[in-house]
């Protein structure tokens, strides 16, 4: 009898292009294996009113993991940025594996083509990251960051109608449902640093289930690993969640961890900005954060809980 591995998964057209990569490298791995989807709606995508009102906990993953805990699914795949700093997967389940990182950058999509240079005093960005509105303010204060909700697909028709005079998204989700050509202009990482964990798909597996895990431990990226590994020590230590205005970004280069950190005021008007070097992930991104609250983080913190 062939081996099933149900993926558990939210129903957003990015979430079901995650699913479809990770399926295709079960399958190179195995062809015999037998791969369903198993998608579902979760509190994030019902809730159409501002985020941080639902407590903010893990909004897109809580319904995949209980499924997961549940037995309904055996594998959760996961936007890493998506999950927790403050409480990273339920017991009894495990995060075993990332897969190689994408373009950690943040786009501009803009209409036009016009630049955050070039637009207009108070033109309206349409964003909902603290991350990336913090930046906004900090580089190009004479624009407007507005929330917006809902999945990219839907983020775009707003954006088509009008509501909004461009929007911010993430590189690696419009790549992923192949809507790259809405980009006008991509930011570079020193000036918008990139969210812990960006660009990278996390596997989540119950730790009891050895078929799958050994399925999913086959498909980790080292490099990645070591590198959210760094970046998620870092969220955690800072004790921060996706509210936020907390962006981290680790680079590996001949064996050795680059860990950039850094925590926005939401007003733009204080940035503090650590960064170290290392071979230990842990012991970078603890020693980052710890930069970080030495220079006040806790409060910036504190006060966009
Ligand atoms: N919940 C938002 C979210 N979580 C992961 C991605 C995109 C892919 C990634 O950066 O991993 C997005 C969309 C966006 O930020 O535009």
């Amino acid at each position: 009898m062939s081996t099933i591995v149900r993926i558990g998964t939210r129903s957003s057209p990015m979430a079901l292009a995650q699913v479809d990569r990770v399926s295709a490298l079960l399958r190179a791995a195995d062809p015999e294996l037998t791969v369903e989807v198993v998608a579902m709606t979760t509190s994030g995508d019902r809730w159409t009113g501002p985020l941080s009102d639902l407590g903010g906990k893990g909004a897109f993953t809580k319904e995949v993991d209980a499924a997961l805990l549940g037995g309904a699914c055996d594998l959760a795949v996961h936007c890493v940025k998506d999950i927790p700093g403050d409480r990273p997967v339920p017991e009894g389940t495990d995060i075993v594996a990332f897969l190689e990182r994408d373009d950690v950058r943040d786009a501009v999509v803009q209409p036009d083509g016009i630049t955050l240079d070039d637009l207009p005093e108070g033109a309206r960005i349409g964003t909902s990251s603290p991350r990336r509105a913090a930046q906004l303010a900090l580089h190009w204060p004479h624009l407007l960051p507005v929330p917006v909700r809902g999945n990219a697909n839907s983020r775009l028709a707003k954006l088509d109608a009008g509501e909004y005079d461009a929007l911010l998204l993430a590189v690696a989700g419009l790549e992923r449902i192949d809507l790259t050509e809405r980009i006008s202009q991509i930011l570079p990482v020193d000036a918008m640093v990139p969210a812990v964990g960006s660009g990278t798909l996390a596997l989540q597996c119950r730790t009891d289930d050895d078929v799958t895990n050994a399925y999913a431990r086959a498909l980790r990226h080292e490099p990645t690993w070591l590198r959210t590994t760094a970046e998620r020590t870092m969220l955690s230590v800072l004790d921060g969640n996706c509210h936020s205005p907390i962006a981290g970004y680790a680079t590996l280069d001949d064996g050795t961890l680059s860990l950039h950190g850094r925590v926005i005021a939401p007003d733009g008007k204080t940035v503090l900005d650590a960064s170290g070097r290392g071979t230990d992930p842990e012991a970078l991104g603890t020693d980052v954060a710890a930069e970080l609250l030495r220079q006040g983080a806790a409060d910036i913190i504190s006060a966009t809980a």
